[in-house]
């Protein structure tokens, strides 16, 4: 089997005396795209910068296509997209990415014509030659994005990437891991908008209290609660479906069939009902 691209074992991580990230393991392979979830301070911040090098572990163990990983060489293969963009705003997009570029060792030419592909890629161009401080939070994500890419990364690694994102920005940001995903590179990507992940994602981990907890299936089927008139609110019936499709031809067959229905509604996700399980198992 191949190993994978990036992989933890028992990382640790404190600040002072508190302990942010306590266990984390994770295996990212090539092709796949996995979510990260987890409530806020859960430690995913902390983990994804030990994943990109940029942040060393007081413990545990990185591997890198099976072997122990240099931090330097993993720099160099990872691209690392903060949650927020927020650094040199005096300077113009393109700068910003020759710098990047040229961070990574390509020469002025070479920076050049890379930035103006990603800023076309981000749709960005109109903004190339102007400060990044007049960039909305959304158009400075993407760029957050394009910077992220300078170095055709195998190991992506993205927190909060679609906060700000307008809806076209966030249904691109999709196309654009799955692509990459498809190219042989692993993408990690963390988010509270579950719905929004499910429909992106191969693999979920969760997080919380700084540990790991990988799900034994990743559930993917929607759940819909079903009350009838005059039944009490915890005695209806919860049902899982495959999708919209499946529910409305459910309740054609339930309204045919003259069923007294009070209420019909979509509760979560799947993987929100799987993280709620989770919280509710921590609590
Ligand atoms: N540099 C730091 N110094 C001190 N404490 C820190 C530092 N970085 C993170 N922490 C603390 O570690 C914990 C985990 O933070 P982290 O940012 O990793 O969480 P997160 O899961 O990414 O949260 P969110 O979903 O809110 O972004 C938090 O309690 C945070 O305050």
């Amino acid at each position: 089997m191949t190993p994978p691209l990036l992989s933890a074992a028992g990382l640790s991580r404190s600040f002072g005396a508190y302990r942010a990230v306590a266990h984390a393991d994770i295996a990212l392979n090539a092709g796949r795209i996995t979510g990260l979830v987890g409530p806020n301070g859960a430690g995913k911040t902390t983990l994804l910068l030990m994943l990109a090098g940029l942040l060393a572990p007081d413990s545990g163990q990185l591997f890198a296509g099976g072997t122990v990983a240099d931090p330097v060489a993993l720099r160099s293969r990872t691209g690392w997209m903060p949650d927020v963009f927020g650094t040199w705003e005096s300077l113009t997009p393109r700068e910003i990415l020759i710098a990047f570029g040229r961070l990574h060792g390509a020469d002025k030419a070479t920076a050049d014509t890379r930035a103006l592909e990603l800023l076309n890629q981000v749709h960005l161009v109109e903004f190339t030659d102007h400060p990044a401080s007049g960039l909305s939070r959304g158009q400075k994500q993407r760029l957050g994005l394009a910077r992220a890419l300078v170095n055709r990364p195998q190991i992506l690694l993205l927190d909060e990437p679609a906060s700000g994102m307008d809806p076209r920005s966030r249904i691109e940001l999709r196309a654009q891991l799955r692509a990459i995903a498809a190219e042989g590179a692993t993408v990690l990507v963390s988010s509270h908008i579950l719905g929004e992940l499910e429909e992106m994602v191969d693999d979920v981990v969760f997080m919380t209290g700084g540990f790991t907890h990988v799900p034994s299936t990743t559930p993917s089927r929607p759940r819909w609660r079903i009350r009838l008139i005059g039944q009490p609110a915890d005695q209806a019936v919860v049902v899982e479906l495959q999708d919209d499709a499946a529910a409305a031809a459910y309740l054609a067959q339930l309204v045919a069939q003259q069923t007294p229905i009070a209420e019909f509604t979509r509760i979560t996700s799947g993987l929100e009902q799987a993280y709620l399980d989770l919280d509710a198992d921590r609590t």
